[in-house]
């Protein structure tokens, strides 16, 4: 395998920020060294003066080709995980279903079906755990044998994915015994369903009455009800997708009492808000995800979050569904729109952008977006660093390239981009991914089959 030399850039980490040269041998990061110290000999020698040389993104929440809300979501791995790269993205772990009345192995051999072959980077998942009985708690404990360490339970959506107070403890309390970790999708799902009937029954029916039926209160109260039963399982507990300032406060406070309870938040909460959900028509419907997005007076908490570490993560919850004809089902029905919104591509320049506009610094940025979700499911320092040892998966991000978000440039495959328009700063200019060029200079030399399945280990934080 070639030998790369990556000479010249700002090599910027969860940890460091270093003007050294980095080696790339056998797939792998061998060593770095400041430029004048070394003597090194490459087959490739890529430059990267006045450019970052970051690790590759770790996005640990995606839902390539979901069956969801009776259609699919639109990217396939192969498009999810192409478009991943382009925007600097080497790893994603996916949501593997176990099906109702199925196994969880059943689910899991599905997903790899859908994967094998297809990915143009290196993915793993997670099991979203939709009939919690004897034995889908006892396969859990196979389930981390095989590298699938987490474990996804909702107190949203009835009838589809929701399990009750019961059955999210026992998953928790074999968590707490097999060393995995519960995620919850935290979100009080059988009051929502009372709202959204009676929103119904009013006439409320356009896509502004999703984020109002969902209520922040609604999404702290179920945030609350996990923490303290995983107190009780005596289990980590991990919540997707915090998008209520009242749901950022009962995971501070929990953090405050020494409980190991983490939480991630995802960009659309950041950038976007209850004003694009009220956009004209039915143009709000790009933009109907669960859990919502907030009025934009939420995004301070988010941001102080992320800061202080009571958020440790940002992944996308990529659910990609085109307008025409998938987001279109719900035409006089919101509660027909089904519900997620496309990202995957956006994440790394939205962040980065954050660096810019000062909401964090650029390790913060790093660690975010690729150390800590390494860290939490169970890659590090595999991925979400370059050190010697770690995956060559390696990003040259130029940090002054200006670009426009828009659906007519970005590689997603849905036909609209919940941040068009958006002017950004910075974009990744070339991809390795275990050393193998995915981008190179913006064209795409990639391929389908490159990424292989990343069996994981336990989550590697105690705080
Ligand atoms: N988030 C969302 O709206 N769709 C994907 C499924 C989920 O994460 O709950
Ligand atoms: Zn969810
Ligand atoms: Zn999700």
């Amino acid at each position: 395998m070639a030998r790369t030399l990556i000479t010249g850039g700002l090599v910027v980490t969860a940890s460091d920020e270093l003007h050294v040269d980095v080696l790339v041998d056998g797939g792998r990061v061998v060593a770095l060294a400041t430029h004048d110290s070394h003597g090194w000999t490459a087959d490739h020698v890529i430059d990267a003066t006045g450019r970052y040389v970051i690790p590759g993104g770790v996005d640990a929440h995606t839902h390539m080709e979901m069956p969801f809300g009776g259609t699919t979501a639109s990217d396939t791995f192969e498009t999810g995980t192409r478009a991943a790269a382009w925007g600097g993205t080497t790893t994603v772990v996916d949501f593997a279903i176990q099906p109702k009345g199925g196994s969880l192995m059943e689910g899991l051999d599905a997903w790899h079906e859908k994967a094998e072959g297809g990915c143009a980077i290196d993915y793993g998942f997670h099991m979203i755990m939709s009939d919690v009985n004897e034995s889908s708690l006892r396969e859990m404990d196979r389930l981390v044998e095989l590298g699938v360490t987490s474990f996804k339970l909702f107190t949203a959506y009835p009838g589809v994915f929701l399990s009750d107070d019961g059955q999210i403890l026992r998953a928790m309390q074999r968590a707490g015994s097999n060393g995995g970790l519960v995620m919850t999708h935290a979100e009080n799902g059988l009051a929502i369903d009372v709202l959204v009937e009676q929103a119904l029954a009013r006439g409320e029916r356009d896509p502004r009455h999703h984020g109002e039926v969902r209520r922040a209160l609604l999404e702290a109260e179920a945030t609350h009800r996990v923490i303290k039963l995983g107190q009780v399982a005596g289990a980590p507990v991990y919540v997707v997708h915090v998008s209520a300032r009242e749901a950022v406060a009962e995971v501070a406070k929990a953090r405050d009492e020494g409980l190991p309870v983490f939480a991630e938040t995802c960009p659309q909460y950041l950038f976007l808000s209850t004003d694009n959900l009220a956009e004209p028509g039915f143009e709000g419907a790009k933009y109907v995800c669960s859990t919502p997005l907030r009025p934009a007076d939420h995004q301070e908490a988010l941001w102080r979050g992320l800061r202080t570490n009571d958020l440790q993560v940002v992944s996308t919850d990529h659910c990609p569904f085109c307008f025409k004809g998938q987001k279109e089902r719900g035409l006089g029905d919101f509660s027909k729109i089904p519900n997620g919104l496309p990202g995957v591509e956006n994440r790394m320049d939205l962040l980065h952008q954050a660096v810019l506009d000062g909401h964090i610094d650029r390790r913060r940025w790093i660690d975010l977006a690729c150390a800590a979700p390494a860290r939490m499911f169970g890659l590090y320092p595999r991925k979400g660093t370059i050190a010697p040892g770690s995956d060559a998966d390696i990003v040259v991000y130029d940090p002054h390239a200006e670009q426009t978000l828009s659906a007519a440039t970005h590689h997603m495959n849905v036909d609209y981009s919940a941040y068009e328009g958006k002017r950004v700063t910075g974009r990744a200019e070339t991809v390795l991914s275990r050393g193998v060029p995915v981008i190179v200079d913006r064209a795409y030399v990639g391929h389908a089959g490159h990424g292989v399945y990343l069996p994981r280990g336990l989550c590697q934080y105690a705080n």
